[in-house]
């Protein structure tokens, strides 16, 4: 067997926490063959939840599993990581405002940026969950100046998931008939799930359909407010889709993505598409090496154009907003 991997999880004893720690002590993200060692980050008062957590991982008797450790110091916890995926974050509370969410963030995601830089491996690829997951990334990265910018993204991959099933169950298809969905732009209300370029057993999606009015008025409205109706129904917020989505875009991230399709990944923007340098959000990206590209040329129509544009105005407000904080350059 090879040397496990050093995957961090923080927010471990949380909801998505629950679902996540077992999928990756599974193989479900690095493969059958690929043992894992698990380094779980919690605050204080969480560590003897977390310690429930790790018995219950222990009693599953993983094949894979090489190891956990646990703490509450970012600098002891993300020491030689390899992948880190930064699960929790401060939720909206009552009263609070955005840019108290932003700030109450930052406390978080500031430090852990400074310490993955000072300890994690070379090759550390680090993904953002927690929300504001794309600003949190931003933050994340802006903190962490020796590691490559890039090796830092934000989970869009829910979007992308929740728009798959959406337009299988509208075509009477299956996900697996579907290839290059895209979500752009921030992991909020103003994303845009666009099928203009997706295919249905290789056809157009958007021309398969024919009904500007059901993409307007349903399908991009039902992804777009997706987390508001599971915690309408469930009483909380999705935790296994959540977790499902964040295993899938890190494995794909690693592992590459199949030949002819591609994925969404919020990822600090290069300039494609006039969308401005430096902010985290979502593109249609492929992979493989362990790198990924994001997909160039592709047409955008005036419809689509509009609603890039203003999630991607949503995602400068808040660099603006953490920038006023004195939490990113
Ligand atoms: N990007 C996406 O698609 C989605 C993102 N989310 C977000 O994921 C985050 C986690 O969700 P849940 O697991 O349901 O929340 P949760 O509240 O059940 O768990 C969060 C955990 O993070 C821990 N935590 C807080 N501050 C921490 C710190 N500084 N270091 C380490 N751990 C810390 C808490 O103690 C708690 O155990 C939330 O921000 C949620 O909004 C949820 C669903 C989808
Ligand atoms: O809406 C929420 O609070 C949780 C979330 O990000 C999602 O389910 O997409």
């Amino acid at each position: 067997m090879s040397t496990p991997v050093k995957v961090a999880v923080t927010g471990a004893a949380g909801q998505i926490g629950y679902s996540l720690l077992f999928r990756i002590a599974s193989g479900s993200l690095l493969g059958p063959d690929t043992p894992v060692q698990l380094r779980l980050l919690e605050i204080t008062p969480a560590l003897k939840a977390l310690e429930g957590v790790v018995m219950e991982l222990d009693d599953c008797a993983f094949p894979l599993l090489a190891g956990v450790e646990t703490g509450d110091d970012p600098n002891v916890v993300f020491d030689g990581a390899n992948i880190a995926l930064l699960v929790g974050a401060r939720p909206r509370t009552k009263g609070m405002e955005r840019g108290d969410l932003l700030e109450a963030n930052g406390a978080i995601f500031k430090p852990q940026g400074a310490a993955l830089n000072a300890h994690a491996a070379d090759d550390i690829k680090v993904l953002v969950t927690g929300n504001p997951a794309n600003t949190n990334a931003l933050i994340a990265k802006s903190n962490a100046p020796d590691i490559p910018a890039e090796r830092f993204n934000a989970l869009t991959r829910l979007d992308h998931n929740r728009a798959l099933a959406q337009l299988a169950a509208k075509t009477g298809s299956t996900v697996n008939d579907i290839t290059k969905m895209t979500i752009w732009g921030n992991h909020s209300a103003t994303q845009y799930p666009d099928v203009f370029h997706s295919e249905v057993n290789g056809r157009n999606a958007a021309e398969l359909i024919d009904d500007q009015d059901w993409l307007e008025s349903t399908f991009i409205p039902t992804v777009q407010q997706r987390g508001a109706a599971i915690i309408a129904a469930r009483g909380a917020s999705s935790a296994a889709s959540a977790a499902n989505a964040t295993v899938d875009h890190m494995r794909d991230w690693v592992l590459g993505t199949p030949e002819g399709d591609w994925v969404s990944m919020a990822v600090p923007s290069d300039g494609s598409y006039g969308i401005a340098e430096g902010i985290i959000t979502s593109f249609p990206c492929t992979t493989a090496g362990g790198a990924y590209n994001i997909v160039q040329g592709l047409e955008l129509n005036e419809f689509s154009r509009a609603k890039i544009d203003a999630s991607v105005a949503e995602l400068q407000g808040e660099r603006e907003a953490v920038q006023a904080l004195g939490l990113v350059e």
